[in-house]
Order: C-alpha cells, then structure tokens, then sequence
C-alpha cells in the first residue's frame, strides 16, 4: 500500500491527541465488532470501481446526473444485499447501521432509491394487513417493484386533511377509482416518483357509500412493469431542479379516475369490505405512522451529515494558517482562533448529542410500536410528540452548524469540491420534510398544552414530560450541568405555564380558540422548543453517563467536556429564558462564560482526534477540505482541474462572441 504523507500541522494534532481515537469510534459504533463491521461493508462497498464518479458529479447535466445516479443505485443495492445478514431482523437491522454513512461515497446528492427504502417498504409494513404485506414486502425487498411515498400535493402538504386525492370506492366493480380533481390535487415531491418507480404508497380521501372516511393508504402501480410507461389514467413528470436533492427524482402525479383492485386499499388499520362498508381502525393517527418512522430516522441522519461536515471543517482548520495572532510569529493555524473553536466544537458536541438522542429515541419507537402491534396506544401521543420535537430540534441544529462549518472555510468552503455546499443541501430540506418545523412545533405544543391540563387536575405525566409536574422553586443556581438541566426545564415549565396563560387570556378576551391558539402560537412554539433543548440535553447528559461508565478516563473526560460544552453552550445561548425563568444572577453568567472560555481551551488539543473519531472515509467525505491526509491545496488544484472548461485553453465563446465584442464588431 502507497504511504501516505500527512501534512504536518495535522500529523502533530494527532500526536496531542489525549485519548486513543480507536476507542471514541468503538464506542460511537456501539462496540468493537460493530466498527469492524461497518468497516468491512465500506471495504467491500469501496472496492467497487463502477460505483466512483469519472466525472465529478457537479459537471454533468440534470439528465446525467439522473442517469448516473439510477446506474450507481442499482449496483449499490446489489452489493449491499450481498453483504446482508438475513438473520437479523429489521428493527436490529436499523440499530445496526446507524453509523453507517457509506450512501454519501456514492451519492453527494442522495440516491433515487432512498423513498423506496425509507417510506415505501416501511409504509407497506405499517399500513398493510399480513396478507398484503406477505405478498407486496417481498416483492419491495427483492425490487421486483419500486415503490415511493406519495402523500404531498402541489397545494397542500402540511394539512392532511385538505389533501383533495379522492379514492373513491365502487362496489359494483369492486375497485377504487382515484382522481386528482384539480391542479393543486397533484402529487408534488414524492422522491423517485418521476422515472425511478412503478409503484407508490398514495395517500387520499377515501369515499365509500358518498361518506369522506377520511385519508387512506394505497398501494398504486403506476408504470407498466415491462415498459415502465405511464399507466392509462396516470399523468407522472419530474418537478425540477432544487437546491440539493436533485438526483432523488422527486416528481408529480395525477390521476384521471384510475381504477384499483379493492384489495390496493392497505388496511392494516381501517378496512373497506366489499359492499363499501368502512370500518375505521382503533386510532386514525395511526395511518400518519410511516411519518413518525422517518421523524425518528431523520434524527440520526441529522447526527451524521454534522458529523461529516464538522471533520471537513476542523481538519481544514488544523491545516490552513491565516492572519497573525501575534506579530513576531508565524501565522497560526485557524484553529487556534479562539471564535473558530466557538464555531466548530459545539459541532462536533452537538453531532454526539443527536447521535445518543436517537438511538434513545429509536429504542423508544421499537418499544411504542410493539406494544401497538399489541393494540396498545396509550403512549402513541407521546412517542408522535417526542419525534416531533426531535426531528425538529435535530434538523434546525445541523442545518446551523452545518453552514456555520461551511463559513468557517471561508471562501474554499463555497467550493463544491468541498462537499459542505451540497451536505447543507441534505439538512437543510429536514426543516420542511416530514413536516415542517413549525407545525411539528404546534403539534408538540398541543400535546404539551394537554399535559398542562393533566397536570392540574392531578393526573400522571408521560415520562419526557413529568418535569412539568416539578413545583419546586429551583432556588440556588449551582452551575453544575445537572443544575442547568433543571433550569431549561424550569425555563420550559415557565414558557409554557406563560403560553397557556396567553392562551386562556385571549379566549377571556372574547377570541374563539382556534383564534386565541394562533395568537399565542409564537410563545407556544417557544415553549416546545425549550421543550426540545431540555430533552435533548438531558439524554445526551444520561446516555453518556450510562454508556460511557466503562471508558478510559481520558476518552471519559473527553465526552464529559462535550456535554458540559453542550449544555453551556445552550444556556448561554438561551440566557435571556434563564434569566427569566432561574435564579441566575450577572456572577453566575459571568462564570459560565469563562467555563465555557476553558472549555474551548480543553478541547482544543483533541479537536483533530474527536473528529478522526467519527471515523469518516475520505471517499464518505468526498471533500478536497477535510480528507485524512490534509492535502487541501493540492487537492483544491486537482479538482479545479476536473472542470471542464479547463480541458481547452481557449473556449470557443472568445471566437464567438467575446473577439467581436472587444473589437466594436457585435
Ligand atoms: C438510531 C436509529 C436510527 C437508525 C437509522 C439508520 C437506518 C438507515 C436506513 C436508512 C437511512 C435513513 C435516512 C434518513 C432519512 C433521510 C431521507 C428522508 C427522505 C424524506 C423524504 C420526505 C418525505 C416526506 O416529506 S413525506 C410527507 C410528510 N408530510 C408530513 O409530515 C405532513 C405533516 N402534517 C401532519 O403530520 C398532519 O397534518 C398534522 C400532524 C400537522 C395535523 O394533522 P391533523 O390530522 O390535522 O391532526 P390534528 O387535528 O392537528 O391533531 C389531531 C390529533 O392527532 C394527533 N396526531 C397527529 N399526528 C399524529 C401522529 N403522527 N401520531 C399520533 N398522533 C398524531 C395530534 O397530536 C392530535 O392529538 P390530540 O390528542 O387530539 O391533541
Ligand atoms: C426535499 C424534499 C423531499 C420531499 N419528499 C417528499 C416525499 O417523498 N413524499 C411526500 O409526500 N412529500 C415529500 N416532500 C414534501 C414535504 O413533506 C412538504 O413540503 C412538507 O410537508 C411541508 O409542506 P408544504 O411544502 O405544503 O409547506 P406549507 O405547509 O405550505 O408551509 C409553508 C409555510 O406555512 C406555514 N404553515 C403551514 N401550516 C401552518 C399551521 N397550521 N400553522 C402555522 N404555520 C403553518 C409553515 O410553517 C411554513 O412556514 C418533500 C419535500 C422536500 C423539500
């Protein structure tokens, strides 16, 4: 094997390393075998030559990028499947790889698959009874079908149930007849719907027997199988470019009352027979579950694409050397300015925060559904909430701190070479899909709102909100992260206690209370933030505390400073609430600062190695920034090469139109 050399800036980081970098990954993977695992299915995965770009993928045309991406897919699948262990079972397949990150070696933009695999298998599985999903699961694994989720209409995507789609059934036939009434009616967004899939999960209103039975599951074919043709009826495009996403296919759909079979209707939880009677299931929320699925999964994602960004951005920064922090010395690495640390640590501390957060949450899920499998919904309210707020917080948080570490590359950062323009370009869409923020923020107060009232009339809190029920006066500030975990949570019981007094006042006032909610809704959506940030906090100070027991103490003290930069970071973010809200006083703010101050000096001297922890390919990280060996000029040149328009010395455009111009001729 060629040996690499290192740029020497970086080689010394790693020598000042503290704690032993193997174990940080050991331990973000779960444990030893899990890291040689995912190693080795990046080994098998990478050692496929068709699966790498000739061609940076930013060169190619629209069409191109498609294609390439759809070529690229198919191989990935197969060689993903080969490596499979078909004993393990889907939840543990999950558990397993969520460190996995390998889809970015292959795809910077995503891959044309991911709704197939993401929502349309997971809906199938939710949605469907056990001899739908005996029939269609198997032919959705073995991609017999490709299938998309297609929920979203050009007029509506955040209200469900003004989703005009109508499912109409006819017993004579025994069929339902789709129809896209209007424009706004169209499908919009479903990824893989313009020319990857054949099948698709629709969403619609069900009529039967002239009753709205409200929004229904279908399971729809929309291309031939053979000639992959739009179906009579079906009206299928590609939506456009967009700011990332683009080689995710997203596309629209109509229907011109296209019939289906009465069994296409998934009916795991609501059945129509076939005379047309609609028997609804035990909760209609529960068609809404293939979302909150994704809410979960998204949180992890969210810990993954900061986690790339975040290595791109400190080890440019250990490299490049900039300005003067004194003048008799040379020029500094960047990393030493002190704003720099402020900018990229919270990064690093914030990817392991999520990371913990949604292996705890997806725990959570795992226990939330097999008890509804057992017709068990009590805590069906609070796992919608908690996912909610999760994927909320998570997808805000990276998209920051994601183009905060785009920033601080300064002008190289702006570089598609770079990689962290089109990682901004897989959070930043987080915000809106699977719900936009804000109104998974009302939802989250909704449920908040409710526990306030359970509250007072002396009933149980679910668990993520029993703080709520905490009277007590939280009287002396100690600083300590414990402390100021009880203080956002005071600062959450206080926002919301606030919010609900507003709510209330205003209806007193005479507003109905839809129109009382909306006027409270800023300080509501508040207090579900502060909600979120107490959560997050405390699980990531817990989990670390329980997982981290038996660590080295320099690896132990290495992820105590993270959570402390964590918390401080977040208090002194959120000082106005606290002052408000705990018994902080200008000394106890003071001090925080300073503890925070230190904290970026403790940390310093182990940035290059808690990085290199996460244990990020250069082919994952696909950046000219961030790679291992920190060849960034050299690799800035190599890929400015790859242009183009550096393939002639003279482009034809100076013949055509510049010559002329310059000599008074055009
Ligand atoms: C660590 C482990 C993880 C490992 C992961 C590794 C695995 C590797 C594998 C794969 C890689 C993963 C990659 C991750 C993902 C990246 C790619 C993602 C691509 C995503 C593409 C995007 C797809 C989409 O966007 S699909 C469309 C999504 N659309 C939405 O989300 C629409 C949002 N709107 C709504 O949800 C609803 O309209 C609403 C909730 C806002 C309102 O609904 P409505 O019916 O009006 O209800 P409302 O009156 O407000 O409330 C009534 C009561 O219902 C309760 N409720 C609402 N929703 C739910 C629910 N879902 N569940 C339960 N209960 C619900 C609500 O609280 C009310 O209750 P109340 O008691 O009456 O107050
Ligand atoms: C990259 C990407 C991929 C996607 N993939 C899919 C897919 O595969 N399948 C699919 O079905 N969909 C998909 N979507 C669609 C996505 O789910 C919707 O965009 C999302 O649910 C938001 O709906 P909207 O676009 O209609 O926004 P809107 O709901 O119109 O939101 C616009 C604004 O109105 C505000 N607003 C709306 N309602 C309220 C309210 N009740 N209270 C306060 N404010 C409100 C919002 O906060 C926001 O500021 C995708 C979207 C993106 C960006």
């Amino acid at each position: 094997m060629a040996k690499i050399t290192v740029n020497k800036d970086l080689a010394s980081e790693r020598a000042k390393c503290e704690f032993n970098v193997e174990e940080l990954t050991n331990y973000l993977d779960g444990g030893r075998e899990n890291t040689a695992r995912r190693r080795r299915m990046e080994d098998k995965v990478l050692s496929v030559k068709e699966l790498r770009d000739e061609i940076p993928e930013e060169y190619l045309s629209h069409k191109e990028k498609y294609e390439n991406a759809i070529r690229k897919a198919v191989l990935f699948y197969k060689v993903q499947k080969s490596l499979d262990d078909p004993n393990q079972s889907d939840h543990e397949r999950i558990r397993n790889s969520y460190r996995s990150t390998i889809t970015s070696a292959i795809f910077k933009d995503n891959s044309p698959l991911t709704l197939h695999i993401v929502m349309f298998i997971p809906a199938i599985i939710g949605q469907g009874n056990d001899e739908q999903r005996e029939y269609w699961l198997k032919r959705a694994k073995n991609m017999e079908i490709i299938g998309t989720y297609a929920q979203t209409e050009l007029g509506h995507g955040t209200f469900l149930r003004g989703l005009e789609t109508t499912a109409t059934y006819d017993p004579a036939t025994e069929e339902f007849v789709l129809h896209s009434p209007t424009l706004t009616a169209y499908k919009w967004w479903p990824g893989g719907l313009a020319h990857t899939a054949n099948y698709c999960v629709v969403m619609a209103i069900l009529y039967t027997k002239s009753k709205n039975c409200g929004i229904q599951p279908f399971i729809v074919q929309i291309r031939d199988e053979e000639t992959h043709m739009p179906l009579p009826g079906i009206k299928l495009g590609e939506i456009g470019a967009k700011l990332g996403y683009n080689t995710v296919n997203n596309g629209f759909l109509g229907f011109d009352n296209h019939r289906i079979p009465r069994d296409r209707m998934l009916m795991r939880n609501a059945q129509v027979s076939k005379d047309g009677t609609f028997t609804a299931g035990a909760n209609s929320k529960l068609t809404y579950g293939t979302m909150v699925y994704v809410r979960v999964l998204i949180v992890n994602n969210m810990a993954n694409l900061l986690a790339k960004a975040v290595t791109i951005a400190i080890r440019y920064s250990a490299v490049r050397r900039q300005s003067k922090l004194k003048p008799e010395d040379p020029e500094p690495q960047i990393l030493d300015y002190v704003t720099q640390q402020h900018k990229l640590f919270i990064g690093i501390a914030t990817s392991h925060a999520y990371s913990r957060t949604a292996l705890w949450l997806w725990d959570h899920y795992a226990k939330v559904t097999s008890e509804l499998n057992a017709g068990k919904l009590d805590n069906l309210p609070e796992l919608h909430s908690l996912a909610c707020c999760l994927k909320v917080l998570s997808s805000v948080d990276a998209a920051v701190f994601v183009e905060r570490s785009r920033l601080a590359c300064g002008g190289h950062g702006y570089m598609l070479s770079s990689n962290l323009p089109q990682t901004y370009g897989l959070v930043t869409p987080a915000s809106t899909f699977e719900g936009e923020n804000t109104v998974l923020l009302l939802q989250v107060a909704r449920s908040l709102v409710k526990a306030w009232q359970q509250m007072l009339n002396g009933r149980q809190l679910a668990p993520s909100m029993a703080y709520l029920a905490d009277q007590k006066q939280l009287d002396r500030w100690d600083g300590s992260v414990n402390g100021i975990i009880r203080a956002f949570q005071k600062v959450a019981r206080g926002k919301l206690a606030f919010s609900v007094a507003n709510f209330e006042k205003y209806q007193k006032m005479g507003l109905s209370r839809e129109d009382a909610w909306n006027k409270a809704s800023v300080q509501l959506t508040a207090a579900a933030e502060s909600h979120g940030r107490a959560i997050v906090v405390q699980v990531f100070k817990t989990e670390t505390d329980r997982i981290a027991s038996s660590l080295s103490p320099p690896l132990r003290k290495a992820l105590d400073q993270l959570v402390e930069l964590f918390t401080l970071y977040w208090a002194l973010e959120r000082l106005g609430d606290l002052l408000l809200y705990s018994p902080l006083s200008e000394v106890d703010v003071r001090d925080m600062q300073a503890r925070y101050e230190e904290l970026l000096e403790k940390i310093r001297p182990n940035a290059v190695g808690l990085v290199d922890g996460f244990d990020i390919r250069d082919e994952i990280l696909n950046s000219a920034l961030g790679a291992y060996d920190g060849r960034v000029y050299e690799r800035l040149m190599e890929e400015a090469l790859k242009s183009p328009l550096n393939a002639e010395p003279v482009n034809s455009s100076f013949h055509k139109y510049l010559k002329p111009f310059m000599q008074g001729k055009l």
